[in-house]
């Protein structure tokens, strides 16, 4: 049986709204990787969780969930779905509601060793040369080995300005504030502000849409390159 030879990775980390998913996103697109959003399964569970009115404060009833969470991501980047059962959440996973339950869910341990391991295998198993693995945690502790980290930061006053341009439902002040709580209660349980050794930060805050693609293509060929003459 041939060997199944393992796609390169490229991680990239950072806060809510500096850019990691549509930027991950374009950049696969580019270079012909897949694309995995993690943030999306923590979502995903969370959406469970409330569907099924849970106490995400309990520990025990959010881990119970894991058991049947029949969750499936598109990672082809021009092909981005994700769903829970037969149910379509691609859009309920980015409500309000979610946003606001879904740090309590990302911070229980059984949850987090779960789904890293899922994210694990989803990365191995894609059918591209390579993936852009994008999260929190993912230089740190999903794929620490991975060929090419990157922690994405932009200043705080250019991520809420980005987010609320995003969202029109509710006030700018709204937006900011619940990031900046989400933020809060995510840099507990992982430090995705600073960079951890050998990670490469590209900072987005004065870098339009098509820079900041550039800058992270520069990055993954600068490290590849490095790697080939080691
Ligand atoms: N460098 C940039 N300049 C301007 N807008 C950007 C830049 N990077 C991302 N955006 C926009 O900011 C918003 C938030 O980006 P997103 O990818 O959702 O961030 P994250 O996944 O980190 O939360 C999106 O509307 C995106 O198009
Ligand atoms: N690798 C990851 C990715 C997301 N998360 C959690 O999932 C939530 C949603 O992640 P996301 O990437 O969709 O968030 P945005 O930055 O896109 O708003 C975060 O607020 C974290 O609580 C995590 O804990 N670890």
């Amino acid at each position: 049986m041939a060997r199944h030879i393992l796609p390169t990775r490229v991680a990239i980390d950072g806060p809510a709204g500096s850019g990691k998913s549509s930027v991950s996103r374009a950049a696969a697109r580019r270079l012909g990787f897949a694309y995995l959003d993690t943030g999306a399964a923590y979502r995903a569970l969370a959406w469970l969780a409330l569907t099924r009115n849970t106490d995400n404060t309990q520990a025990d009833a959010i881990t119970a969930l894991l058991k049947d969470f029949d969750y499936a991501i598109g990672t082809d980047p021009d092909e981005y779905f994700v769903t829970v059962g037969q149910t379509d959440v691609t859009d309920a996973i980015r409500s309000p509601e979610v946003s606001a339950a879904v740090s309590a869910v990302a911070r229980v341990p059984a949850v987090r060793g779960a789904l890293t391991e899922l994210f694990r295998s989803i990365a191995e198993n894609v059918d591209r040369p390579g993936v852009i693995i994008e999260g929190r945690d993912i230089t740190t502790i999903v794929a620490p080995e991975a060929e090419v980290r990157i922690l994405l930061t932009a200043s705080e006053e250019a991520r809420m300005t980005r987010r609320s341009a995003e969202i029109t439902t509710q006030s700018a002040e709204t937006v900011a504030e619940q990031l900046r709580s989400r933020d809060r209660a995510d840099s507990q349980v992982v430090d995705f502000m600073s960079a951890a050794d050998g990670v490469i930060t590209v900072d987005s805050t004065h870098l339009d849409f098509e820079q900041t693609i550039e800058a992270v293509i520069d990055v993954y060929h600068t490290c590849t390159k490095r790697a080939l003459n080691e």
